[in-house]
């Protein structure tokens, strides 16, 4: 049996289109607008369960999914000691810095983002010293309230900081969505796993868009 952790929300419908694409028969009922966070299907030796994104790779490197599908910048912020064996290339976005474009921060700046261990890396690498702000959503309205200097925060098509009067300062990293896998389940499910990253290679350079 191979157990696969599913991100809820953004990345799960390309994530299953996807995986049905590389083979998988996922019956319909597996949709995210269901309340099941659960499906099992015995004769095609597969259990599927649905987390929030931030908590795929607790639950893979946890061993309770063997395998999981989350963006990189998941993977960045919280550092779970898991295998990443495939960039799927679907929900591609960026982890960038913004403000305010008229802004001179202060010497100590204060930074609000949803990722809080990125933040702090990226700042110390840049030698500057910041306080960092940990918020649950909406990190666009803390320059907008005066909360904070700047913001750390995901950027796909920019209209969100558009329209907040915001602008990209520094690119942090590029993202999209990988395959990783739970080091004790690569070894022991080695073949299933090899087998399913394949297909998933050849879904990828077909360019099948999904
Ligand atoms: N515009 C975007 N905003 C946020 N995440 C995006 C975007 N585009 C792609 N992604 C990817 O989707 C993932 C987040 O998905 P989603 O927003 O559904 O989850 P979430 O952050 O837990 O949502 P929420 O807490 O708002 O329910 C990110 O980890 C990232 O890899
Ligand atoms: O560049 P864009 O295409 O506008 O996308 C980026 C926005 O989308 C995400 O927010 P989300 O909708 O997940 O809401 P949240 O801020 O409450 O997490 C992200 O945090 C940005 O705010």
């Amino acid at each position: 049996m191979l157990t696969i952790a599913m991100p809820k929300g953004r990345i799960f419908e390309e994530a299953l289109c996807l995986l049905r694409q590389a083979g998988l028969a996922i019956p319909e009922e597996f949709a995210e607008h269901s309340r099941k966070l659960t499906l099992t299907l015995p004769e095609a030796g597969l259990s599927f369960f649905l987390a929030k994104p931030m908590d795929v790779p607790t639950y893979v490197e946890y061993g309770v999914a063997d395998i999981g599908i989350v963006g990189k910048d998941v993977l960045l912020e919280e550092e779970r000691d898991v295998y990443e064996l495939l960039d799927l290339q679907i929900s591609p976005c960026r982890l960038s810095v913004a403000g305010k474009p008229d802004w001179k921060p202060p010497l100590y700046p204060r930074v609000a983002t949803k990722y809080p261990q990125v933040a702090t890396r990226y700042f110390k690498e840049q030698g500057q010293q910041v306080e960092v702000i940990h918020l649950n959503g909406s990190i666009e309205l803390a320059p907008i309230v005066g909360l904070a200097d700047r913001i750390v925060d995901i950027v796909s098509t920019g209209r969100t900081l558009k329209e907040n009067g915001l602008v990209e300062l520094e690119v942090i990293a590029t993202v999209t969505s990988r395959l990783i896998a739970n080091r004790g389940s690569y070894r022991m499910k080695t073949q299933m796993i090899t087998f399913l990253c394949e297909q998933l290679t050849s879904v990828i350079q077909e360019g099948v868009s999904v």
